[in-house]
């Protein structure tokens, strides 16, 4: 059993996907930021989920390469948790938006090789949390959520000085693994609980969140 399991279901469209992740017991939700994303969603959407999602459940903003304009835009109408950054954002940068708002910020890494690693050290003196991720393909549309796992015997047994999260190709079938490979304690998924891209699905999310628990 893995009671303690965080888990943050991301990429949120509708009252009915956030209902599901918080009956489930996540404890994160993320809404998507990204115009490129089947799972962008307005910030007028994202300000009225946002009253939907219960006291305890954190709401993150997920943005790619956001300006300032854009960061003001979402945090003055959606109230939020925590920042999540999915870019190419880099340490100054992450941590300007981190004064700037006042809110947790996490960042997201990608992971293809061994050669990536040192990346999640150079983040972690600046961040509240770290997501560690599948690194997309050159050709890849999204920066995210792409449904693929990366190695995780590249950070088995390692950690980080903050809190993070593991991210990547996560499904009902595999998270039990890359928990026991990882030791991660927390962790994000998007497509693995879609019925089709964008699409959450409450019995996928409920399956997931009994395969992370060990239930
Ligand atoms: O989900 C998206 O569409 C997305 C778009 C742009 C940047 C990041 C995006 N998702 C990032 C996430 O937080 C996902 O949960 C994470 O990458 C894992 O996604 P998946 O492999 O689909 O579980």
């Amino acid at each position: 059993m893995r009671a303690d399991i965080r888990v943050k279901i991301c990429g949120l469209r509708d009252a009915a996907a956030v209902q599901a992740a918080a009956d489930a017991g996540a404890a994160y939700v993320g809404f998507v930021f990204f115009p490129k994303s089947p799972r962008h969603v307005e910030i007028a959407t994202a300000a009225a989920l946002a009253k939907e999602v219960p006291v305890g459940v954190a709401k993150v903003a997920l943005v790619v390469n956001a300006d300032n304009a854009q960061l003001d835009a979402i945090t003055d109408a959606v109230p939020l948790d925590m920042l999540q950054l999915h870019g190419s954002e880099t340490p100054a940068r992450v941590a300007e938006v981190k004064a700037r708002y006042g809110l947790p910020v996490m960042k997201a890494v990608g992971i293809a090789t061994a050669a990536d690693i040192p990346q999640i050290d150079r983040y972690a003196a600046v961040v509240d949390q770290l997501l560690i991720e599948a690194k997309p393909e050159k050709a890849a549309v999204l920066p995210g959520g792409n449904g693929v796992p990366f190695d995780w015997q590249l950070i088995s047994g390692r950690r980080w000085t903050v809190p993070w999260m593991l991210a990547g190709g996560l499904t009902i079938e595999n998270v039990a693994d890359a928990i026991r490979q990882t030791g991660a304690r927390q962790v994000d998924l998007s497509s693995g609980v879609e019925s089709s891209p964008g699409v959450k699905d409450a019995g996928l999310i409920a399956r997931f969140m009994a395969a992370a628990r060990g239930d």
